[in-house]
C-alpha cells in the first residue's frame, strides 16, 4: 500500500483503489469512487492489539498445553481484538444468505436452470433448506436476502432487497451496471447494520444462486491474474465436458473484457454477480460495525477478496471456515491470509460450512469461557519460550 502523509490532524494514505484516512481516535476512514457513491466514506476501527494480547494471556492461563487449541486460539484473539471484548462474544449468531440469479446460466455452465435459485430460496424462506437445518442446531439465525432472484416475487420469509431480476449474460454485456453493483453492496452493508442493532455478535456469509461458481471463478481469475483452468471447478455437479465448456466461457469473457487485475470494481460489474456484490457489502459491513464475519465457500471467498481490494483492512474482520472443493477458494484464502479450519471437500454453499464453524467455535468457547486454570488444578503455568 501507499505511503502515509500528514494532512492537518489526520494521517493520510493512498492506495490504488482507496484513499484512507486515520483520524485521531484510531478510526480508519476510507473513501474512493465506489464507496463515495455509497455513503461518503466507510469507517473501520482498527483491531485492539491490547485485547488481542489479553485474550492470548487468558488462553495461556488455562490448564492445557500452550497453543493446544491451535488456530482456534488465534481466531479467539482475533474476535476479541475486532469486537474490543476480551470475553470473545459468540452468543448471538446469524448467517446472511444472498440469493441472486446469473444471466450467464443461459450459456449452459451449470447443471441446473436458474428457476432452482427461486425454489431453494423459497425453501430457505420456510427455514427448510440445508443451511436452515444446520443453523437450527447451531443456535444461529438465518437471514435470506433476495438481492436479485430472476422472478417478480420474493419468496415468503426472504428479505426483499432485489436490485434486478438476475444479472445479464456477461458474454453479451456486462453482468451489472455500476449502480446495480453498488446497490447490492449497500444492501450487504445495511444488513450488517441491522444485525448489529439486533445484538448479533458473530456473522456468517452464505449464498444461493445457480451459476455463481462461474461468476466466482471469472472474478477470481481476473483478480488473481491466473489461468482459468487452474481455479475452476465443477460447481454443483458438472460433467468433465461441462467443466471444459465452463472454462471456455470464462476465457472468452476474459478475452472480451481484457481486465487489469487492479480494476476491481470493473471486474465485479462485468463478470460478477449480485450475490457476490451483496456479500462484499457484508464483509465491508462487518468491518464497519465491528462484527466478525465467518466466510463460507468459494463465492464468499471471492466476495471477501473484492471487499479487501476495495477497502484494505477488511480482512482483519474475516474468519475462514472451510476450504471449498472449488479450487479457487484455497488460492483466494491464501491471498487474504486467512486459514480455513475445515478441509472437508464441502461444496454446498448457502453458508453451510460457516455454520459448521459456528458449532466448533461454540465448543471451543466452553473451554475459554469456563476457565479451568493452572492454579485451579495446582499445576505451575507453562512459560512461553521465544526460542521454541
Ligand atoms: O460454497 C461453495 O464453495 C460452493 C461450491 C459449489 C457449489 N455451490 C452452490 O451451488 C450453486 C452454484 O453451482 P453452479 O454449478 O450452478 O455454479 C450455488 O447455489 C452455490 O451455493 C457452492
Ligand atoms: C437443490 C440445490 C440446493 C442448493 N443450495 C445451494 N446451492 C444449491 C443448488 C441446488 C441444486
Amino acid at each position: 500500500m501507499g505511503r502515509y502523509l500528514n494532512q492537518g490532524n489526520e494521517s493520510f494514505e493512498k492506495s490504488v483503489n482507496s484513499e484512507i484516512y486515520i483520524d485521531k481516535t484510531g478510526l480508519i476512514k476510507y473513501t474512493n469512487r465506489v464507496l463515495n457513491t455509497l455513503q461518503g466514506y466507510v469507517c473501520i476501527r482498527r483491531p485492539d492489539e491490547k485485547i488481542r494480547k489479553k485474550v492470548q494471556e487468558n488462553w495461556d492461563s488455562l490448564a492445557k498445553p500452550l497453543d493446544g487449541l491451535g488456530i482456534f486460539e488465534k481466531i479467539f484473539t482475533q474476535i476479541g481484538a475486532v469486537t474490543g471484548d476480551e470475553r470473545v462474544p459468540l452468543q448471538k449468531k446469524a448467517v446472511i444468505v444472498m440469493c441472486a440469479d446469473n444471466g450467464i446460466v443461459e450459456e449452459g455452465i451449470s447443471q441446473s436452470g436458474q428457476e432452482v435459485t427461486y425454489q431453494v430460496a423459497e425453501s430457505m424462506g420456510k427455514r427448510k433448506s440445508s443451511v436452515c437445518l444446520m443453523a437450527a442446531q447451531a443456535n444461529a439465525k438465518v437471514i435470506p436476502i433476495d438481492v436479485g432472484i430472476a422472478a417478480e416475487e420474493t419468496p415468503e420469509g426472504v428479505w426483499n432487497k432485489k436490485v434486478s431480476r438476475g444479472t445479464k449474460n456477461f458474454l453479451k454485456q456486462p453482468a451489472m451496471t455500476e449502480e446495480e453493483a453498488l446497490a447490492a453492496i449497500e444492501a450487504g452493508i445495511d444488513s450488517v447494520k441491522k444485525c448489529k442493532e439486533d445484538g448479533v455478535t458473530l456473522l456468517a456469509t452464505g449464498e444461493m444462486g445457480i451459476g455463481n461458481t462461474t461468476t466466482s471463478s471469472a472474478v477470481a481469475a481476473a483478480l488473481l491474474n491466473c489461468e482459468t483452468a487452474a481455479i475452476t471447478g465443477k460447481g454443483a455437479g458438472l460433467s468433465d465436458a461441462g467443466l471444459l465448456h465452463k472454462i471456455a466461457v470464462i476465457d472468452e469473457a476474459r478475452k472480451k473484457y481484457q481486465f487489469d487485475s487492479k480494476d476491481v470494481f470493473r471486474i465485479l460489474c462485468s463478470v460478477g454477480g449480485l450475490d457476490i456484490a451483496g456479500l462484499c457489502g457484508v464483509c465491508i459491513g462487518g468491518a464497519v460495525y465491528g462484527v466478525p464475519v465467518v466466510l463460507d465457500g468459494v463465492i464468499s471467498a471471492v466476495a471477501a477478496l473484492v471487499a479487501e481490494r476495495l477497502v484494505p483492512g477488511v480482512k482483519d474482520f474475516l474468519i475462514a471456515s472451510h476450504k471449498s472443493r472449488e479450487p479457487a477458494a484455497a488460492l483466494i484464502l491464501q491471498e487474504l491470509g486467512v486459514h480455513p479450519v475445515i478441509d472437508g471437500s464441502l461444496a454446498l454453499g448457502e453458508g453451510t460450512g460457516a455454520v459448521l464453524m459456528f458449532g466448533l467455535l461454540d465448543t471451543v468457547h466452553a473451554v475459554y469461557g469456563n476457565r479451568t486454570t493452572f492454579s485451579d488444578i495446582r499445576v505451575e503455568a507453562y512459560k512461553r519460550f521465544t526460542d521454541v
